[in-house]
């Protein structure tokens, strides 16, 4: 895939890196992505998604200045507590030591070059991670927090139901674009942010005072992260769309100006160019 390829309407797709986790497939381990996340970076995010594999920072070193956007998606694997001084996890943790290894030096990456970033679940809790802050282990422990875990034997449709509301600061982008002080979200996760590493602006909070969502300040470009799954059945959910919109708009303002720095003719597709990028006004 090229810059050049083009969409069906004759512009051209942004290229989006959708990181890998290592799992088993048959009697060997792979590189993989839930399929729920390709479809979201093809509808509503309309990218070219490009799958990285989990092989650390030197395989996606030469690849961040020809994408427009880094995807991260979530696992059923933790962030190794080595990584924010936590202490050790307890039996029966899935750890991916391969994917911490790709995803943190990848997180800085992208916010030191400006490549927009978005970090979903697994990935809003790295993001906090790369930049300093800590995760609580077993959230549903901490006193009053409820249980964000939805039970793992249950059916993929109920396990990605709404679980609770999530209330938008009131400066939140997402909040703003969806245009509602709260939304329902879905909620797969066990752990959650603790300390929130600096630099980073709460967007959105659960009832129970968990950081739901968060965006990157004082960074060159657009990087958000938040803790429930928006790319689930993403294109009918008004909220995904909010979500993938602002992601996209920044997207396609890397591509357009990747394209245009090569001397290539555009048009980068528009998306919703009408607005200014929420990220471009703070
Ligand atoms: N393992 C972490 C991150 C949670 C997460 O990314 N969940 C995705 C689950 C995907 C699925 O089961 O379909 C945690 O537990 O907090």
């Amino acid at each position: 895939m090229t810059a050049t390829d083009r969409a069906p309407d004759g512009g051209t797709r942004p290229l989006v890196l959708v990181t890998a986790c290592i799992r088993r497939i048959d009697a060997t381990t792979g590189h993989a992505v839930y399929e729920q996340y390709i479809d979201a970076a093809r509808d509503p995010l309309d990218a070219d998604p490009v799958i990285l594999p989990a092989l650390g920072a030197e395989a996606f070193r030469q690849l961040l200045p020809v994408v427009d956007g880094v995807l991260l998606p979530g696992s059923l694997s933790n962030v190794a507590p080595e990584h924010y001084g936590g202490p050790p996890p307890r039996d029966g943790n899935q750890a991916d030591p391969a994917r911490d290894g790709t995803t943190l030096p990848l997180i800085r990456a992208c916010l030191d070059q400006g490549i927009p970033l978005l970090a979903i679940c697994r990935g809003f809790q790295e993001m906090n991670v790369a930049l300093g802050g800590s995760l609580h282990q077993h959230l549903a422990e901490v006193p009053g927090r409820i249980d964000h875990e939805a039970a793992a034997d249950r059916p993929r449709a109920t396990r990605y139901g709404f679980r609770h509301v999530v209330r938008f600061a009131a400066d939140s982008w997402i909040g703003a674009r969806y245009g509602a002080a709260e939304a329902a979200v879905n909620s797969l996760h066990g752990q959650g942010v603790d300390r929130l590493a600096a630099g980073l602006a709460v967007e959105a909070l659960a009832p129970d005072g968990t950081v739901e969502a968060f965006r990157a300040t004082g960074v060159p470009g657009f990087a958000l992260g938040v803790q429930w799954h928006p790319e689930w059945q993403a294109a009918g959910n008004a909220l995904s769309r909010a979500v993938f919109g602002l992601f996209g708009d920044a997207c396609r303002a890397r591509h357009a100006r990747r394209l245009a720095a090569a001397g290539l003719e555009g048009p980068a597709r528009s998306g919703n160019s009408e607005e200014r990028p929420a990220w471009a006004m703070s």
